[in-house]
């Protein structure tokens, strides 16, 4: 679909690349000449998803351990990229999530959300574009942000309140940064299955609507999503900045994905706290 070397001499850093839309999106920059570079908590997570990479690909492709919500870790963690060279595009891409019922959510549980999504994107971002404004450096933010932007999402509220900050943060800067050669751009993916977001959000039991909802009647395919990631992040769409682009099949034209919830019983909501206590 694009030409060969679309990325190439690109160093990119995706968070939260060693699982899911993020590893998708890093195999497909590698695919396209970049080096990678993934982080997130779980070290051999990351080690096993860098190794197929560079088994398959044969790029370079390096992870580094970093839990996002401490700033200082992130400030680490870019001291340590730069040392090598600097970073030409930042994929904000880790999040977390789970359905709960709002008023049932403790202060430290919507913290355990507001922490990755929100701070821990923006300190990604500031620490990354303090570095590239020093040196003059040119560079790219690409955050991975939802639909729940536009429509608001009952039952995942601190996610949602999460990515429409960061959806204002690439407003934002695009405006204050865009003058000292920094894109921010932003996609917001309808649903993308992956064993996370299944398994925050798709209890056993729950519609399985995902699909039959649409009205493509599918859900979105990780290559989809990597390919509209390579575009924006890459020379091509030098004049995309401050723009999200939605990515699901016109779905939240239709709903905001959450109504089914609306349906379930106390005792499915007492059944689902019970199943994250035990676990
Ligand atoms: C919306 C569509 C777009 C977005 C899609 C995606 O993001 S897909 C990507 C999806 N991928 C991911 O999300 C991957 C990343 N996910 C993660 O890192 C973790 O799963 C976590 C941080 C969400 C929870 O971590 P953990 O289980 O270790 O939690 P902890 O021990 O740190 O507890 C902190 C507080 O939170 C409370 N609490 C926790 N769960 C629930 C619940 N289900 N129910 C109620 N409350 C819950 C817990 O009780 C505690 O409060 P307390 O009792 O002390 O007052
Ligand atoms: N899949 C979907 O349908 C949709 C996904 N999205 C968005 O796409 C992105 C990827 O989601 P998806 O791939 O589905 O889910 P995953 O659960 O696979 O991805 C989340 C990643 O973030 C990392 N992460 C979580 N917390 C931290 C932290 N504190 N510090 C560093 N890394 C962290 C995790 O790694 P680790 O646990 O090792 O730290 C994991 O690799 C998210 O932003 C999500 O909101 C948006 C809409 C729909």
């Amino acid at each position: 679909m694009f030409e060969k070397g679309l990325l190439k001499g690109k160093r990119i850093l995706v968070t939260g690349g060693g699982s899911g839309l993020g590893a998708a999106m890093g195999r497909r920059f590698v695919e396209l000449g970049a080096e990678l570079i993934i982080c997130g908590r779980r070290l051999e997570l990351l080690e096993q998803t860098a190794a197929l990479m560079r088994a398959d690909l044969g790029g370079k492709v390096s992870v580094a351990r970093c839990d996002i919500r401490d700033g200082a870790a992130v400030d680490v963690m870019m001291d340590a990229l730069w040392r090598e060279a600097p970073l030409d595009v930042l994929v904000n891409n880790a999040a977390a999530t789970f359905i709960a019922q709002t008023e049932h959510l403790s202060f430290r549980a919507a913290d355990a959300i507001l922490a990755p999504t929100l701070h821990g994107a923006m300190y990604c971002t500031l620490a990354a574009g303090k570095r590239w404004i020093e040196t003059a450096h040119k560079g790219v933010v690409l955050s991975i942000l939802s639909t729940s932007t536009i429509t608001g999402r009952a039952f995942t509220v601190p996610s949602a309140m999460a990515k429409s900050a960061v959806l204002a943060m690439t407003k934002s800067l695009a405006v204050e940064w865009g003058p000292k050669g920094i894109r921010t751009v932003a996609i917001a993916p309808g649903a993308f299955p992956t064993p996370g977001a299944s398994g925050q959000l798709r209890p056993e039991g729950r519609d399985e609507g995902w699909a039959s909802k649409n009205p493509l009647g599918r859900v979105g395919e990780h290559g989809e999503l990597a390919d509209l990631a390579s575009f924006l992040i890459s020379d091509r769409a030098g004049y995309i900045n401050g723009e999200m682009v939605v990515l699901d099949g016109g779905s939240h034209l239709r709903s905001s994905g959450a109504e089914d919830l609306l349906q379930w019983t106390d005792a499915q909501w007492e059944k689902q706290r019970a199943a994250r206590s035990k676990g």
